[in-house]
């Protein structure tokens, strides 16, 4: 078992308040990811959870236990450092079984279980070697294997692949996502790469200035961004996000910025500053006055291409629209050049939008039996 609630969690540093009042239930068997950008609060918090550093205030459960106080080598919770933290001088398989001699486990024992651990991350042929003379990539396994060795409740790792190249992080992300599958053990993993984060996890806590912006799947995170800030964090390149006006206009819900309409549907909305966002691979792009360019419903922009960025696969258009920079994922064989004008237009159900004083998600909430009482309401940030 290895289920963890986090209870109001803070932990300030002098006058840095680097996590303030986090909430969230890691369940068992979760991969959780702490993501956010650099200063966010995941190593922080990541510490608080294995012992290393004593919340300001609020409370910690491992399997319904108050752990707050507890001290790291009671929390039955192995962590993988960025740097490894291997011994030097201690072959490889020495320091798999350093974790067991220390709680005094049976030498037939030990040997069982390192065995078998190497086995699972595939390093049987390095035991006898010294950590200096193994890859970067070999070091992070044997990190791991370290870790599993010990049979925690749950592991905790930050950015265990950051300092790997990116051949090799890609290789290990899959490895450790099957790792994760097979022993079906709970996870709690820091880093700052929204890919490492989409391809792993099962749940994402994204921080902002260590605050819970969104907890919630991969999917949830991606689908319905609970603020301007999820939604400009993540996706590459990041959701576009304009500055608009919400009314009514012929029984329709509208969006309107300079060189941007949007029809949302039939209904009647009080006029209101919203942030509009849209996913570049949701935006296509036509020439002025065609057909495809005048859709009923959805968005329409009318813009001027700024530049356009060769991926290889794709093409990013970057055009202007009104006074903003709007971002467009197109396939290769389109070409477009800067000064051409073009119209971009958006399904209406891939249009996210905010509150534009709060930043946060709007949810259109419709009765069916009192249409009169639909309205606009802000979700909570977990999900
Ligand atoms: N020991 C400390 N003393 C003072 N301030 C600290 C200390 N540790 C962290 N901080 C501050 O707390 C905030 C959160 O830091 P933390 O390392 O948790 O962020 P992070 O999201 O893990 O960042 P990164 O991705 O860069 O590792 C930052 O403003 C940091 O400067």
């Amino acid at each position: 078992m290895g289920r963890l609630v986090l209870n109001q969690l803070s932990r300030s540093f002098k006058n840095v308040s680097a996590v303030k009042n986090v909430s969230l239930t890691v369940e068992d068997g979760d991969f959780l990811v702490l993501l956010g950008p650099s200063g966010c609060g995941k190593t922080t918090l990541l510490r608080m959870i294995a012992g290393l550093l004593e919340p300001t205030s609020g409370s910690l459960e491992l399997d319904g236990t108050d752990i707050t106080a507890a001290p790291s080598k009671k929390r039955d919770l192995a962590m993988v450092f960025q740097s490894y933290a291997l011994y030097p001088h201690l072959s490889v398989a020495k320091n798999l079984a350093f974790p067991l001699h220390v709680r005094r486990t049976d030498k037939q024992e030990v040997k069982k279980r390192v065995e078998a651990v190497a086995e699972m991350v595939e390093i049987g042929h390095l035991l006898d070697r010294k950590p200096k003379e193994l890859s970067g990539g070999q070091r992070q396994r044997v990190a791991v294997a370290r870790a599993l060795v010990r049979e925690p409740k749950a592991f905790l790792m930050d950015e265990p692949l950051s300092n790997l190249d990116a051949k090799l992080r890609t290789a290990t992300r899959q490895e450790l996502a099957g790792l994760h599958k097979r022993l079906g053990a709970t996870f709690i993993y820091v880093t700052h790469d929204q890919v490492e984060a989409m391809t792993m996890a099962t749940k994402i806590a994204l921080l902002n200035g260590g605050q819970l912006e969104q907890l919630g799947t991969p999917e949830e995170l991606y689908d319905k961004p609970a603020s301007v800030f999820a939604a400009g964090f993540l996706g590459s390149p990041a959701t576009n996000l304009i500055d608009a006006e919400l009314s009514t206009s012929n029984g329709s819900i509208t969006v309107m910025a300079p060189s941007l309409e949007a029809v949302l549907w039939d209904g009647q909305t009080p006029q209101r500053d919203v942030v509009l966002g849209i996913r570049p691979e949701h935006l296509s792009i036509h020439a002025p006055g065609s057909s495809a360019a005048a859709p009923s419903s959805g968005a329409a922009l009318r813009g001027i291409v700024d530049l356009s960025e060769n991926l290889g696969s794709e093409q990013v258009i970057y055009c202007r629209v009104g006074g903003n920079r709007v971002a467009v994922r197109a396939p290769r064989g389109m070409h477009w050049e800067p000064g051409n004008a073009v119209v971009l237009s958006a399904d209406a159900r891939n249009l996210h939008l905010f509150d534009r004083v709060s930043g946060r998600r709007l949810e259109w909430q419709e009765d069916a039996k009192h249409a009169s009482s639909a309205s606009w309401a802000q979700p909570a940030a977990s999900a």
